[in-house]
């Protein structure tokens, strides 16, 4: 796992972003893996940036999204399929259809996640996963105790993330919604390069657990241990709890030219 301690999220976002649009570059066919949540906010603006500035089309790509509350009407504005329309997906050149997410009002759920893993599968698979970390070290709606083999299915939200996501549904945690449909940690442990990111003190005890912490299925992301490729990306405050943060630090100063991130 590669550690990489940035001073704020703009600094971070930057760093991710080039790494997107090397993919692409290289790959404008490329799969990418999109989150919801505030952390990938400064991402998401800076792709923005760099493709009204002409250096990166999504017109070839596709994406395919973590994760949707259940329950929620296609027009409200936190459905997550909403959210990644206003901001990414409608604020770029993908092509109608490309970008793809967990249905969480289908009749038939089961069926319906089974066939979101036959598409990321036909896709050939995720190249780039941007993900966000909750302060109970969920990953996508991966929840404490979730296998860590888990596929797309249905979960039940904690009351933690339902309060740490009320500030969406206008303070109310009554108005989040009791149920998601999720990747499992299994698909997404599938994609090619996990790049997480986390800002602020509040997920500090998450990363130290993510980075330094037993594997275990109390803390979900810490199954990223076991990629072969994991970025995780954060600020002084996120990395505040981490016992090798000096180590980190000198790892990423002193990083070969040859690599990236
Ligand atoms: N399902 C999302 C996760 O994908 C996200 O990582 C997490 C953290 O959100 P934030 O980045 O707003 O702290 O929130 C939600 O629960």
């Amino acid at each position: 796992m590669q550690v990489v301690i940035q001073p704020d999220a703009e600094a971070i976002a930057s760093l991710v972003a080039d790494e997107i649009e090397r993919l692409l570059s290289r790959k404008p066919d490329a799969v990418l893996g999109l989150a919801t949540g505030s952390s990938p906010l400064a991402i998401y603006d800076e792709l923005v940036r760099r493709h009204e500035a002409g250096r990166v089309s999504f017109a070839g790509a596709r994406a395919f999204m973590l994760d949707e509350y259940v329950g929620l009407p296609e027009d409200h504005p936190e459905r997550y399929r909403n959210v990644i329309e206003r901001e990414i997906a409608g604020r770029v050149d993908f092509a109608p259809g490309a970008v793809q997410g967990p249905d969480g009002n289908a009749e038939d759920i089961p069926a319906a996640c089974a066939a979101y893993e036959a598409a990321i599968a036909d896709a050939g698979g995720v190249d780039l996963q941007i993900l966000g970390i909750g302060t109970d070290g969920h990953i996508a709606f991966n929840e404490p105790g979730s296998s860590l083999a888990s596929r797309t299915r249905i979960k039940t939200l904690t009351s933690q993330t339902r309060r740490d996501n009320a500030r969406f549904f206008g303070g109310d945690v009554e108005a989040v919604p009791r149920h998601c449909v999720t990747q499992g940690l299994a698909t997404i442990m599938s994609a090619h390069h996990l790049v997480l990111v986390a800002t602020g003190p509040g997920k500090a005890e998450a990363v130290h657990h993510l980075v330094e912490g037993a594997v275990s299925a109390m803390w979900p992301a810490t199954v990223m241990q076991h990629h072969p490729r994991a970025t995780v990306l954060v600020d002084p405050a996120a990395a505040s709890r981490l016992q090798l943060g000096d180590y980190y630090r000198e790892v990423f100063e002193h990083r070969p030219a040859w690599q990236k991130l």
